[in-house]
C-alpha cells in the first residue's frame, strides 16, 4: 500500500530491484554499486571540490545532485542516497571531521565507559538528522521514478568502533578492548545506537526511502562468538523494530544487511529479519546460496578490483558470478565500494554485463 504521504511522488518505472529483493520474477538481474556516487566520477570531484564533506552531507541539494550523477551515466537499477554512516555519532553529540588523505576523524573519541555520559541518549532525529530526510524527499522527487532510492545507516558495532577508535584502524584494538574489558558498557552503547538507528531508518522511509541497507562494515574484525554477542542481536533488533513499526503504517520496505567479512555468520544473517543479505567477495556465490538455503535474496559480490580488468574479462567474471548466484532473488553489486581510481567506463561495462548475461540466462529458463 502506498503511504498517503508518498502518493505525490512520481510513479516508479523500474521496480526490478524491489522485486529481486523480494525474490519475485524479473526480466533482468538488477544492479547497483556501493559508492556509486564517488570520486571515480569527474563530475563528483567537481561538485565536491573545495567543500567540506559533512557540509556537503548537510545540503539536500548537494546530496540530491551527487546521488543522481551516476544515474545519468549508467543504467543502474537503484540509487543510494549520498550521505555517510558517521552522521549518527554526530547526531549523538560527537564531533566528526573528514580529513583529506586520512578519512573520518573524531577529535575526542570515547576512551572509557564514563565517556558515554557525553552522548545524547534521546536523539530528536527530525531535528538532528532532518537534513538527511530532506535530501531523501528531494531526491525521490528529482529521480522521477526512474529507479528506487535506498536509504542506509551504519550498524551499531561499526559505529561504536569508529566512536572509540576515533577513525580508521587496522586492528580496532581500542574498540575491541571495550568488548573484553567493559562488556556491560559496550552493550549500553550498542543499545543506545540501536535506538537512534531505528528512529533514523524509520525517518528515512517516511521521507521517501524505498529500501534500507544496514552497513556492518567492521564485522570481519570480530570472531564468530563476538559477532553473535555484540553485532547480530542488534542487527536483528533493528530490522524487527523497523518492520513492526512500518507494518503498523501498512508499509513494507525491503531491508538489506551488509556485514563485511562475516562469512562465518552467513546462516545467522539469513535468519535475521532482512530480505536481502549483502556479501563481500570472499564468499563463493554457490556456497552462499547453499548456506542461506533460499531463505533470503543475496546481493553482491564482485571484487571491486575486478573493475581494473579489461572489459571482456569483467564480462566473463560477471557471467560466472551470475551462474553461481542464479538469476532469482539476486541483486548484482560489488563486494564493497568503488575506489576513487577506477575507470567510469569499466563500471559501465559491469552494469551492461549484468543486464546482458542475465537477460540471456532468464530467456533460457
Ligand atoms: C565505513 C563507512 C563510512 N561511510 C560509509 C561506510 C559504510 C560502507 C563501507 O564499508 O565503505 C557509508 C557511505 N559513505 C558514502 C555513502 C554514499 C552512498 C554510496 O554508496 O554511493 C555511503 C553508503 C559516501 C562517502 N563517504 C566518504 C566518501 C569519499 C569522500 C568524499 O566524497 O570526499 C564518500 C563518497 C568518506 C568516508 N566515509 C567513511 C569512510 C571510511 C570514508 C572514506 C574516507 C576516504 O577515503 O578519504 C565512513
Amino acid at each position: 500500500m502506498i503511504h498517503p504521504k508518498h502518493s505525490y511522488f512520481p510513479q516508479l518505472k523500474n521496480d526490478t530491484f524491489l522485486r529481486a529483493a523480494r525474490g519475485e520474477e524479473i526480466e533482468h538481474v538488477p544492479v547497483w554499486c556501493m559508492r556509486q556516487a564517488g570520486r571515480y566520477l569527474p563530475e563528483f570531484r567537481e561538485s565536491r571540490a573545495g567543500k567540506d564533506f559533512f557540509e556537503t552531507c548537510q545540503s539536500p541539494e548537494a546530496c540530491c545532485e551527487l546521488t543522481l550523477q551516476p544515474l545519468r551515466r549508467f543504467p543502474f537499477d537503484a540509487a543510494i542516497i549520498f550521505s555517510d554512516i558517521l552522521v549518527v555519532p554526530q547526531a549523538m553529540g560527537m564531533d566528526v571531521q573528514m580529513v583529506a588523505g586520512k578519512g573520518p576523524t573524531f577529535p575526542e573519541p570515547l576512551k572509557e565507559p564514563e565517556d558515554l555520559q557525553r552522548l545524547q541518549v534521546k536523539v530528536d532525529t527530525a531535528k538532528e538528522l532532518g537534513y538527511v530526510f530532506r535530501a531523501i524527499t528531494l531526491t525521490r522527487h528529482k529521480i522521477e521514478g526512474k529507479v528506487p532510492l535506498i536509504g542506509f545507516s551504519g550498524a551499531p558495532w561499526t559505529l561504536m568502533s569508529y566512536m572509540i577508535e576515533g577513525g580508521g584502524s587496522n586492528t580496532h584494538s581500542k574498540a575491541k578492548r571495550w568488548l573484553y574489558q567493559h562488556p556491560e558498557a559496550s552493550h549500553m552503547l550498542l543499545k543506545m545506537l540501536t535506538d537512534v538507528i531505528v528512529e533514523y531508518l524509520l525517518g528515512q522511509v517516511a521521507a521517501g526511502a524505498q529500501a534500507l541497507q544496514v552497513f556492518e562494515s567492521h564485522a570481519g574484525i570480530l570472531g564468530p562468538a563476538e559477532f553473535k554477542e555484540f553485532s547480530l542481536p542488534y542487527l536483528r533488533d533493528i530490522a524487527r523494530r523497523v518492520k513492526d513499526k512500518l507494518k503498523e503504517a501498512g508499509q513494507d520496505v525491503p531491508m538489506i544487511v551488509f556485514a563485511k567479512d562475516a562469512h562465518y555468520a552467513l546462516e545467522e544473517l539469513s535468519q535475521s529479519n532482512y530480505e536481502v543479505v549483502g556479501l563481500d567477495w570472499t564468499i563463493d556465490p554457490l556456497s552462499a546460496r547453499e548456506r542461506t538455503g533460499g531463505k533470503v535474496s543475496l546481493q553482491g559480490n564482485m571484487d571491486p578490483c575486478a573493475l581494473y580488468a579489461p572489459k571482456e574479462r569483467i564480462s566473463d567474471i560477471v557471467k560466472k558470478m551470475l551462474e553461481g548466484f542464479g538469476t532469482r532473488g539476486y541483486i548484482a553489486n560489488l563486494g564493497h565500494g568503488v575506489y576513487p581510481d577506477m575507470t567510469p567506463e569499466n563500471i559501465g561495462a559491469f552494469v551492461e554485463a549484468v543486464h546482458q548475461h542475465s537477460k540471456q540466462m532468464i530467456k533460457q529458463i
